[in-house]
């Protein structure tokens, strides 16, 4: 079904503005602790930005501010024009963990934003065969969780994150728990889902390849305190193939984010000349 068949706007992202942000846990006791340098980033509506990072980096804690579930100690998150002071209500969340209730068939356990949020069902639940459809996965409509695979959960999770057509989605690992083959399969269903409305993406991995195979913008984090050491803009067409194997363009971008890596000894074991500063 087309964005028009369902009155929608062609594209659904907005934009988001990351503003001298930082974050110090324990400000206020003997020992605070800095996660986050200031970090000043403008994200286009509809783009789909991913961040990389050793683990610690304060990834996750960027996330949560963006969200409006976590206080920043300064700066602001600016969210289409608005500064966010309390958890967003236009977002998908996605975590590692697919969180489906197993009380709910995979069908209800979509529609649970129309029951949270007390949104007429019935566009919901037209949006939400669409999507069931889209990834072939009508035969598990009305399964269980636990009688579904991993993958087929994450499927559904997917699902459940973009049903109410949000404009801003943050996803931390949501592909953590899943083995290689499903992992390329799951990124290519969200490919090709946000191509469909275009919602803006902060999608947090730990996959150099996976940021590469799903990002127009890849923001590269220092070892904790995080701050941002380089923002690269990833201009290989779309939809990318399931398999981006060592084809010179891709394997340019994932060069430069392992050499970032290298260097501020987040790889160890790497030769000394993949050390060197990116060019
Ligand atoms: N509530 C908290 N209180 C104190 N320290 C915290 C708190 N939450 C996170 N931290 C610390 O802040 C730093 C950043 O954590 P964060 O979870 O954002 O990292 P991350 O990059 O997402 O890590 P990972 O990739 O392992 O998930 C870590 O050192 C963590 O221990």
């Amino acid at each position: 079904m087309s964005a028009a068949a369902l009155s929608l706007p062609e594209q659904s992202g907005v934009p988001i503005g990351i503003r001298n942000v930082s974050k110090e846990f324990g400000e206020h006791s003997g020992k605070p602790f800095q996660a986050l340098k200031p970090l000043n980033v403008s994200i286009d509506a509809g783009a789909f930005v991913s961040v990389v990072g050793a683990s610690g980096c304060g990834k996750s804690t960027l996330m949560l501010i963006a969200a409006g579930l976590l206080k920043p100690s300064s700066g602001e998150v600016v969210v289409d024009g608005r500064p966010v002071v309390k958890p967003i209500t236009d977002v998908g969340i996605a975590f590692q963990d697919h969180l489906l209730l197993e009380f709910r068939t995979a069908f209800e356990n979509v529609m649970l934003h129309a029951d949270i949020r007390g949104l007429p069902r019935q566009p919901l639940e037209k949006r939400a065969r669409d999507l069931f459809a889209q990834l072939k996965l009508e035969h598990a409509m009305n399964k269980y969780p636990s009688q579904l695979s991993g993958g087929m959960r994450q499927r559904v999770s997917l699902i459940r994150t973009l049903v109410h057509d949000p404009a801003v989605i943050l996803m931390d690992e949501p592909f953590g728990a899943l083995d290689a083959l499903t992992r390329l399969q799951v990124r290519a269903d969200l490919e090709e889902l946000w191509l469909r409305r275009r919602p803006t993406v902060l999608f947090i991995t730990h996959s150099v390849e996976e940021a590469v195979g799903l990002s127009d913008r890849i923001l590269v984090m220092s070892p904790s305190p995080g701050e941002v050491i380089d923002d690269i803009q990833v201009s290989l067409p779309r939809p990318r193939p399931l398999v981006l194997g060592d084809a010179p363009e891709f394997t340019r971008y994932v060069d430069r984010i392992h050499r970032h890596f290298a260097r501020l000894g987040v790889l160890h074991g790497v030769e000394p000349g993949a050390a060197k500063e990116p060019a």
